[in-house]
Protein backbone atom coordinates (compact mmCIF):
# COMPACT_ATOMS: atom_id res chain seq x y z
CA UNK A 1 0.00 0.00 0.00
CA UNK A 2 2.44 2.34 0.90
CA UNK A 3 6.32 1.76 0.10
CA UNK A 4 9.28 4.04 1.03
CA UNK A 5 12.55 3.61 -0.79
CA UNK A 6 15.64 5.41 0.28
CA UNK A 7 13.88 8.53 1.06
CA UNK A 8 15.95 11.89 2.01
CA UNK A 9 15.32 15.35 2.26
CA UNK A 10 18.06 17.76 2.73
CA UNK A 11 17.33 21.78 3.57
CA UNK A 12 19.67 24.44 2.66
CA UNK A 13 22.75 23.40 1.24
CA UNK A 14 26.71 23.49 2.36
CA UNK A 15 27.73 23.63 5.77
CA UNK A 16 24.62 24.84 6.43
CA UNK A 17 23.06 21.48 4.89
CA UNK A 18 20.42 20.16 6.92
CA UNK A 19 19.52 16.24 6.68
CA UNK A 20 16.25 15.92 8.24
CA UNK A 21 15.69 12.60 6.89
CA UNK A 22 17.94 10.16 5.28
CA UNK A 23 17.97 7.26 3.93
CA UNK A 24 14.18 6.10 5.32
CA UNK A 25 12.86 2.25 3.39
CA UNK A 26 9.69 1.01 5.07
CA UNK A 27 6.54 -0.80 3.56
CA UNK A 28 2.78 -0.28 5.12
CA UNK A 29 0.11 -2.84 4.82
CA UNK A 30 -3.70 -1.96 4.11
CA UNK A 31 -5.48 -2.50 8.07
CA UNK A 32 -1.98 -1.00 9.23
CA UNK A 33 -1.70 1.91 11.43
CA UNK A 34 2.28 2.83 12.05
CA UNK A 35 3.39 5.05 14.80
CA UNK A 36 6.18 7.76 13.51
CA UNK A 37 7.92 8.16 16.30
CA UNK A 38 10.97 10.58 17.13
CA UNK A 39 11.95 13.54 19.59
CA UNK A 40 11.60 16.82 18.31
CA UNK A 41 13.51 17.33 15.64
CA UNK A 42 13.55 13.94 14.29
CA UNK A 43 12.20 14.19 10.93
CA UNK A 44 8.56 13.11 11.23
CA UNK A 45 6.48 15.86 9.69
CA UNK A 46 9.33 15.90 6.61
CA UNK A 47 8.72 12.56 6.30
CA UNK A 48 5.34 12.72 6.70
CA UNK A 49 4.91 15.49 4.18
CA UNK A 50 7.07 14.06 1.70
CA UNK A 51 4.88 10.71 1.76
CA UNK A 52 1.95 12.79 1.35
CA UNK A 53 3.19 15.11 -1.91
CA UNK A 54 3.66 18.05 0.37
CA UNK A 55 7.07 18.13 -0.40
CA UNK A 56 9.50 16.51 -2.71
CA UNK A 57 12.70 14.31 -1.65
CA UNK A 58 15.88 15.16 -2.25
CA UNK A 59 16.39 11.33 -3.45
CA UNK A 60 14.19 8.51 -2.57
CA UNK A 61 10.77 7.10 -3.88
CA UNK A 62 7.30 6.51 -2.52
CA UNK A 63 4.49 4.70 -4.09
CA UNK A 64 0.85 5.15 -2.36
CA UNK A 65 -1.70 2.55 -3.54
CA UNK A 66 0.63 1.72 -7.23
CA UNK A 67 1.37 5.99 -7.53
CA UNK A 68 4.64 7.40 -7.47
CA UNK A 69 4.20 10.04 -5.88
CA UNK A 70 7.76 11.58 -6.32
CA UNK A 71 7.15 10.94 -9.98
CA UNK A 72 3.50 12.67 -10.31
CA UNK A 73 3.41 16.21 -11.59
CA UNK A 74 1.64 19.08 -9.42
CA UNK A 75 -2.05 18.03 -11.41
CA UNK A 76 -1.74 14.35 -10.75
CA UNK A 77 -0.42 14.84 -6.87
CA UNK A 78 -3.31 17.74 -6.26
CA UNK A 79 -5.35 14.90 -7.50
CA UNK A 80 -3.60 12.41 -4.90
CA UNK A 81 -4.14 14.34 -2.35
CA UNK A 82 -8.14 14.89 -3.00
CA UNK A 83 -8.96 11.46 -3.61
CA UNK A 84 -6.46 8.76 -2.45
CA UNK A 85 -4.70 10.61 0.91
CA UNK A 86 -6.43 12.37 3.48
CA UNK A 87 -4.81 14.64 6.30
CA UNK A 88 -5.25 15.21 9.56
CA UNK A 89 -3.44 17.70 11.32
CA UNK A 90 -2.72 18.72 15.14
CA UNK A 91 -4.17 22.29 14.81
CA UNK A 92 -7.56 20.54 13.20
CA UNK A 93 -7.72 22.93 10.91
CA UNK A 94 -11.46 23.61 10.33
CA UNK A 95 -13.20 26.66 8.62
CA UNK A 96 -14.35 28.48 11.35
CA UNK A 97 -17.60 29.80 10.31
CA UNK A 98 -18.67 26.42 8.60
CA UNK A 99 -20.64 23.85 10.83
CA UNK A 100 -19.28 20.45 11.79
CA UNK A 101 -21.25 19.35 8.28
CA UNK A 102 -20.04 21.99 5.84
CA UNK A 103 -16.82 21.08 7.11
CA UNK A 104 -16.92 17.71 6.28
CA UNK A 105 -18.45 18.28 3.01
CA UNK A 106 -15.76 20.89 2.02
CA UNK A 107 -13.55 17.52 0.11
CA UNK A 108 -17.18 16.33 -1.82
CA UNK A 109 -17.59 20.12 -3.41
CA UNK A 110 -14.58 20.03 -4.61
CA UNK A 111 -15.07 16.85 -5.69
CA UNK A 112 -18.23 17.70 -7.52
CA UNK A 113 -20.51 15.10 -6.07
CA UNK A 114 -23.84 15.88 -6.06
CA UNK A 115 -25.80 17.52 -3.44
CA UNK A 116 -28.12 14.81 -1.98
CA UNK A 117 -25.39 12.65 -1.76
CA UNK A 118 -23.01 14.83 0.29
CA UNK A 119 -25.60 15.15 2.76
CA UNK A 120 -26.12 11.81 3.49
CA UNK A 121 -22.29 10.81 3.28
CA UNK A 122 -21.76 13.35 6.01
CA UNK A 123 -24.14 12.14 7.83
CA UNK A 124 -22.29 8.73 7.76
CA UNK A 125 -19.12 9.65 8.46
CA UNK A 126 -20.28 12.23 11.55
CA UNK A 127 -21.62 8.88 12.86
CA UNK A 128 -18.77 7.31 12.28
CA UNK A 129 -17.34 9.26 14.43
CA UNK A 130 -19.61 9.82 17.21
CA UNK A 131 -20.44 13.32 16.44
CA UNK A 132 -23.96 12.12 14.69
CA UNK A 133 -25.63 15.06 17.43
CA UNK A 134 -23.20 17.94 16.79
CA UNK A 135 -23.81 18.28 12.70
CA UNK A 136 -24.86 21.72 13.04
CA UNK A 137 -22.08 23.49 15.43
CA UNK A 138 -19.92 25.63 14.30
CA UNK A 139 -16.10 24.45 15.48
CA UNK A 140 -15.59 27.21 18.69
CA UNK A 141 -18.64 25.42 19.92
CA UNK A 142 -17.07 22.32 19.98
CA UNK A 143 -14.70 20.33 22.53
CA UNK A 144 -10.62 19.23 20.95
CA UNK A 145 -10.98 16.27 20.56
CA UNK A 146 -14.56 16.88 19.28
CA UNK A 147 -13.03 19.19 16.83
CA UNK A 148 -10.48 16.71 15.78
CA UNK A 149 -13.51 13.94 15.47
CA UNK A 150 -14.52 16.26 12.54
CA UNK A 151 -10.96 16.51 11.20
CA UNK A 152 -10.80 12.73 11.07
CA UNK A 153 -14.44 13.06 8.97
CA UNK A 154 -12.99 15.63 6.58
CA UNK A 155 -10.03 13.15 5.98
CA UNK A 156 -12.42 10.31 5.49
CA UNK A 157 -14.95 11.79 2.95
CA UNK A 158 -13.25 10.64 -0.31
CA UNK A 159 -12.56 7.30 1.16
CA UNK A 160 -8.65 7.74 1.13
CA UNK A 161 -6.42 4.68 0.75
CA UNK A 162 -3.88 6.43 3.09
CA UNK A 163 -4.95 8.56 6.31
CA UNK A 164 -1.59 10.45 7.35
CA UNK A 165 -1.69 12.34 10.33
CA UNK A 166 0.50 14.73 12.47
CA UNK A 167 0.37 14.58 15.96
CA UNK A 168 -3.16 14.28 16.07
CA UNK A 169 -3.45 14.48 19.76
CA UNK A 170 -0.52 17.26 20.34
CA UNK A 171 -3.50 19.17 21.49
CA UNK A 172 -5.60 17.32 23.41
CA UNK A 173 -5.34 16.05 27.36
CA UNK A 174 -4.06 12.07 27.63
CA UNK A 175 -7.58 10.45 27.73
CA UNK A 176 -8.99 12.70 24.63
CA UNK A 177 -5.78 11.59 22.83
CA UNK A 178 -6.92 8.26 23.77
CA UNK A 179 -9.80 7.90 22.44
CA UNK A 180 -8.46 9.67 18.98
CA UNK A 181 -6.07 7.23 18.55
CA UNK A 182 -8.24 4.44 19.45
CA UNK A 183 -10.86 5.71 16.66
CA UNK A 184 -8.30 5.69 14.44
CA UNK A 185 -6.98 2.64 14.90
CA UNK A 186 -10.89 1.12 14.58
CA UNK A 187 -11.20 3.12 11.19
CA UNK A 188 -7.60 1.91 9.74
CA UNK A 189 -9.17 -1.27 10.76
CA UNK A 190 -13.15 -1.57 9.27
CA UNK A 191 -11.98 0.44 6.40
CA UNK A 192 -8.57 -1.34 4.82
CA UNK A 193 -7.00 2.31 5.11
CA UNK A 194 -2.99 2.65 6.30
CA UNK A 195 -2.85 5.38 9.07
CA UNK A 196 0.75 6.88 9.37
CA UNK A 197 0.41 8.68 12.56
CA UNK A 198 3.34 11.21 14.07
CA UNK A 199 3.19 10.95 17.54
CA UNK A 200 5.82 11.92 20.57
CA UNK A 201 3.81 10.69 22.77
CA UNK A 202 4.74 7.68 24.65
CA UNK A 203 2.11 6.16 26.11
CA UNK A 204 -0.14 5.84 22.91
CA UNK A 205 2.11 4.07 21.27
CA UNK A 206 0.41 0.63 21.92
CA UNK A 207 -2.31 1.87 19.87
CA UNK A 208 -0.06 1.25 16.91
CA UNK A 209 0.66 -1.87 14.64
CA UNK A 210 3.62 -1.10 14.45
CA UNK A 211 6.41 1.44 14.99
CA UNK A 212 8.79 3.80 12.47
CA UNK A 213 11.60 5.04 14.49
CA UNK A 214 13.36 8.43 13.76
CA UNK A 215 16.65 9.64 14.95
CA UNK A 216 18.17 12.49 13.04
CA UNK A 217 16.25 11.86 10.27
CA UNK A 218 17.27 8.34 9.76
CA UNK A 219 15.74 5.22 11.21
CA UNK A 220 16.51 3.33 13.52
CA UNK A 221 16.57 -0.29 12.89
CA UNK A 222 13.46 -2.78 14.75
CA UNK A 223 16.76 -4.31 17.18
CA UNK A 224 17.51 -0.58 17.81
CA UNK A 225 13.90 0.16 19.35
CA UNK A 226 13.58 0.46 23.22
N1 LIG B 1 11.56 24.14 5.59
C1 LIG B 1 12.65 23.85 6.31
N2 LIG B 1 13.80 24.51 6.13
C2 LIG B 1 14.93 24.20 6.83
N3 LIG B 1 14.97 23.22 7.77
C3 LIG B 1 13.84 22.54 8.00
C4 LIG B 1 12.62 22.79 7.29
N4 LIG B 1 11.67 21.95 7.75
C5 LIG B 1 12.26 21.19 8.70
N5 LIG B 1 13.55 21.53 8.84
C6 LIG B 1 14.53 20.90 9.75
O1 LIG B 1 14.47 19.49 9.55
C7 LIG B 1 14.57 18.79 10.78
C8 LIG B 1 13.37 17.88 10.99
O2 LIG B 1 12.19 18.68 11.21
P1 LIG B 1 10.73 18.06 11.38
O3 LIG B 1 9.77 19.21 11.50
O4 LIG B 1 10.49 17.09 10.31
O5 LIG B 1 10.86 17.29 12.78
P2 LIG B 1 9.72 16.65 13.70
O6 LIG B 1 10.24 15.32 14.12
O7 LIG B 1 8.42 16.69 12.99
O8 LIG B 1 9.71 17.64 14.92
P3 LIG B 1 8.46 18.11 15.88
O9 LIG B 1 8.12 16.91 16.71
O10 LIG B 1 9.09 19.22 16.68
O11 LIG B 1 7.37 18.56 14.97
C9 LIG B 1 14.74 19.85 11.86
O12 LIG B 1 16.12 20.00 12.12
C10 LIG B 1 14.18 21.09 11.21
O13 LIG B 1 14.78 22.24 11.74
Amino acid sequence: MVIVEGLSRDFGAGKRVVHAVRDVSFAAEPGELVAVRGRSGAGKTTLLNLIGGLDRPTAGRVVVAGHDITAASESQLLELRRGTIGFVFQSFGLIPILSAAENVGVPLRLAKVPAAQRDERVTMLLELVGLGAHAGQRPYELSGGQQQRVAIARALANDPKLLIADEPTGQLDSETGRSIMNLLRALVRSRGMTALVATHDASLIDVADRVVQLRDGALLAPAALA
